[in-house]
């Protein structure tokens, strides 16, 4: 990794600390988890988001003036929601606020970086860390020895529970091991990334959940897929992490919906 990346990935780990910090705080402090609804009466934020992400731009604005920033909550707030070539922070201050809101306490500061549409952090085949020491995804080839992660998100229509069901009956029938689901994508794929679980999938999880966790599962030596097996697009809204090719085939599986994207044009 050169020195200038280095030095972003530096600052990007000192700010996550600082703003996981805050978080941490706010956990114990009822009135900081006061919530306020965006999307319906189950997509959840509360002022912490707001004060983190906040704080997490200003941090970077200050020593790299010219990054672009998307950030979940700027983006609800009516920024636009565009990846483009330059030099930009893809930031979910914190990813878990319904876990959040109840104390439930799996939560994370989710932080990507990327420059030309590619997340940067660790392509080089440095290798992916958890306070220092080396992730490896689980070496499981076989699905039915396999913990799954998925999530039921936030979208309660009728048609959209029906195919998260009818995907999650199908996984259980496999069989496998298990299914679970930390409430937040970011760790999801973290413990994709550590090996205790073989694979996580979702339909409409947003670009901020899940940049950071894609490249550590790819330098933990982890695959990424589309959930109807093409290549991911980050943007999409569909992401299937697993350890390795042959578990992601749990895609067959997956009642596949597409979601508006997160760089569709805004309706009037
Ligand atoms: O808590 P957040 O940031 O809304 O994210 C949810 C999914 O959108 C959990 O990953
Ligand atoms: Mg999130
Ligand atoms: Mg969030």
């Amino acid at each position: 990794m050169d020195d200038v990346l280095q030095n972003i990935m530096d600052h990007a780990v000192a700010v996550a600390r600082e703003a996981g910090q805050v978080v941490r705080e706010a956990l114990c402090d009822e009135k900081q988890r006061d919530v306020m609804t965006k999307s319906s009466t189950v997509d959840l934020v509360t002022q912490t988001d707001q004060r983190v992400e906040h704080l997490i731009i200003q941090s970077v604005k200050k020593k790299f003036p010219t990054h672009r920033f998307i950030g979940e909550e700027s983006v609800a707030a009516g920024e636009a929601c565009v990846l483009t070539d330059d030099p930009t922070w893809i930031i979910d201050p914190i990813d878990g606020t319904t876990n959040f809101v109840h104390s439930f306490p799996f939560v994370a500061v989710s932080i990507g970086f990327s420059v030309d549409k590619k997340i940067q952090f660790g392509v080089e085949g440095k290798g992916a860390f958890c306070n220092g020491e080396p992730l490896q995804v689980s070496d499981q080839e076989d699905v039915r020895r396999s913990i799954i992660a998925t999530e039921f998100g936030s979208n309660r229509e009728t048609e959209t529970v029906e195919k998260i069901f009818s995907s999650l009956r199908n996984i259980l029938n496999i069989p496998v091991h298990g299914v679970r689901g930390a409430g937040t994508a970011a760790v999801n794929m973290c413990l994709v990334a550590s090996g205790c679980v073989e694979a996580y999938y979702e339909v409409g999880v947003h670009v901020w959940d899940v940049a950071a966790g894609s490249v550590i599962v790819e330098e933990a030596g982890g695959v990424l897929m589309d959930v109807e097996g093409g290549p991911v697009d980050l943007m999409s809204r569909r992401i299937v992490a697993a350890n390795n090719g042959t578990v992601a085939h749990i895609v067959k599986e997956i009642d596949a919906f597409s979601p508006t994207r997160d760089d569709a044009p805004p309706t009037q």
